[in-house]
């Protein structure tokens, strides 16, 4: 096990540098950086003196107007949405047909997999799922009366066409360039992009550079019958390995010009993790309702345990020498925790719901023919016909936003927001100068109910709404 006592000085010590804080200069212009890749340039990101970073308004913003579009850093589907919704492995854009979702849904339905639920299951989350995705009624059954599996099956293979679904068209899925028949993309660029940033390390299939494919796939059960941040983890690390053979690349092609040393090339890849605000996993994840206080401590020791299993299993799949800082438990711990503490719910609302509202909005004599054909699938759907693509993921910039119980911003997914991407949205009208917040929780419940809440990210809120409620609660 990769403890500090197990590793030499020096990477004892890289440990100690991955883990420090970054110059306030370097930390600035990394953000500076991104907002200007980002081209949101309404914003900054400075430290407010009291808890840390937040994102502060650079120019005036109004009400509903956009304040930022942030890409993913690390992001997962959620495994069991994973049968309700094909969608790109690496922007989480639906692929396919319409007939394809439909059928590989109501396949899996059959065999009794599918059915997470459009605003159920998964994840921790820092803004309510109402709120990133509105899931909308076209008036279906819930009686769930399952079709022949032969239709079925010649709907998600395409032999069978619905009616106007070419008012909806989707990529044509892209099998992962390695063979692993678990990953699809919307486009080469995608395909091409996952492989360069973590997919390379994490493919199952025959094309994998992990170090052994058998470990990975026993990492991958083994998170996924635990807990799933364990797997967003692998993405992490996988992602700072990558970044840090790239780096070394280019520097081998420059090393005439300078030299820089291993330490400072993993430090520099590791700089979109370490500019994120972390803690250890077991000294921050909240304590679940069914754990009595008394017994936190043996609680918080059982976390670390799993950390120390699952770090022997990452170990043997995607173990790096080079890298070798990165997988004490140290580094393990805050990883994770950095996650505990900024993940966003990753929504992405559904074109099968789109197209039925499509046909229940059709001229009368329309819909009565379109909905001879698709009225069977509807009902075969119940309620589900509507679910969304759910997971979860960092994102560098909206993680900055602090929270407060009387937000000016909010995660929200517009129409036009078919990919996993974060889009803040203002919620009234925003001065220069003023911070941007975000409510982490539900802001309608009662002030003590808020406070418990927020009592999982470490800190007590002092908000005007907390301050004015904590005087009659
Ligand atoms: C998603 S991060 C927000 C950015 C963070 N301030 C930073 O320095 O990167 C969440 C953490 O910020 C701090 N935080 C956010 N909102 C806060 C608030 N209203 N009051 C106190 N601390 C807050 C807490 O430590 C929380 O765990």
């Amino acid at each position: 096990m990769a403890s500090l006592r197990d590793m030499n000085d020096n990477t004892v010590a890289e440990v100690a540098s991955l883990l420090a804080p970054l110059p306030t200069l370097q930390l600035q212009e990394y953000f500076n950086q991104l907002i200007s890749s980002r081209r949101c340039n309404g914003i900054q990101v400075k430290h407010n003196g009291t808890f840390g970073k937040g994102v502060y308004a650079t120019s005036e913003f109004q009400e509903d107007e956009l304040i930022l579009k942030d890409e993913i850093l690390v992001g997962i589907q959620h495994s069991s949405n994973k049968v309700d919704c094909l969608v790109c492995s690496f922007c989480f854009r639906f692929v396919g047909s319409i007939e394809k979702q439909i059928g590989r849904k109501l396949y899996f339905k059959n065999m009794g997999l599918s059915g997470s639920g459009c605003c159920g299951g998964g994840g921790d989350s820092s803004e309510s799922e109402e709120e990133n995705n509105e899931c909308g009624g076209a008036s279906s059954s819930s009686n769930h009366n399952s079709l022949p599996q032969g239709v079925v099956s010649s709907l998600m293979n395409g032999e069978m066409g619905l009616p106007h679904t070419d008012k909806f068209p989707l990529p044509s899925p892209l099998s992962c360039p390695g063979g692993c028949q678990e990953a699809f993309y919307c486009s080469g660029s995608c395909a091409e992009a996952d492989w360069e940033s973590s997919h390379s390390l994490l493919c199952t299939g025959e094309k994998s550079e992990s170090v052994s494919r058998e470990a990975l796939g026993e990492f991958i059960k083994h998170s996924n019958g635990k807990d799933q941040v364990l797997c967003w983890l692998l993405i992490a690390i996988a992602f700072t390995i990558l970044r840090y053979r790239k780096l070394k690349a280019e520097h081998v092609n420059e090393q005439a010009k300078q030299s820089v040393s291993q330490q400072s090339l993993l430090l520099e890849a590791w700089k979109p993790v370490s500019a994120g605000y972390k803690r250890r996993w077991w000294d921050c994840i909240a304590l679940p309702d069914d754990v009595d206080p008394s017994d936190e401590g043996a609680f918080r020791t059982q976390i670390k345990d799993l950390a120390c299993t699952s770090l022997e299993l990452l170990k043997k799949a995607i173990f790096d020498i080079e890298c070798e800082a990165l997988f004490s438990l140290e580094i393990y711990g805050n990883i994770i925790g950095m996650f505990e503490l900024n993940n966003l719910d990753l929504v992405v609302a559904s074109p099968v719901e789109d197209y039925f509202l499509y046909i229940d909005d059709l001229p009368d004599a329309e819909k009565d023919e379109a909905e001879e054909i698709t009225r069977p699938f509807l009902d075969a759907l119940g309620d589900e016909y509507s679910d969304c693509c759910q997971g979860t993921a960092f994102f560098p910039l909206q993680s900055c936003m602090n929270h407060s119980c009387c937000a000016n911003a909010k995660a929200f997914k517009r129409e036009e927001d078919r990919d996993g991407q974060a889009v803040i949205i203002a919620l009234r009208r925003i001065s220069k100068n003023e911070e941007v917040t975000i409510s982490y929780i539900d802001e309608e419940l009662p002030y003590k109910e808020r406070q418990a809440l927020l009592a999982d990210y470490g800190f007590t809120c002092k908000c005007p709404k907390c301050l004015e409620d904590s005087t009659v609660a």
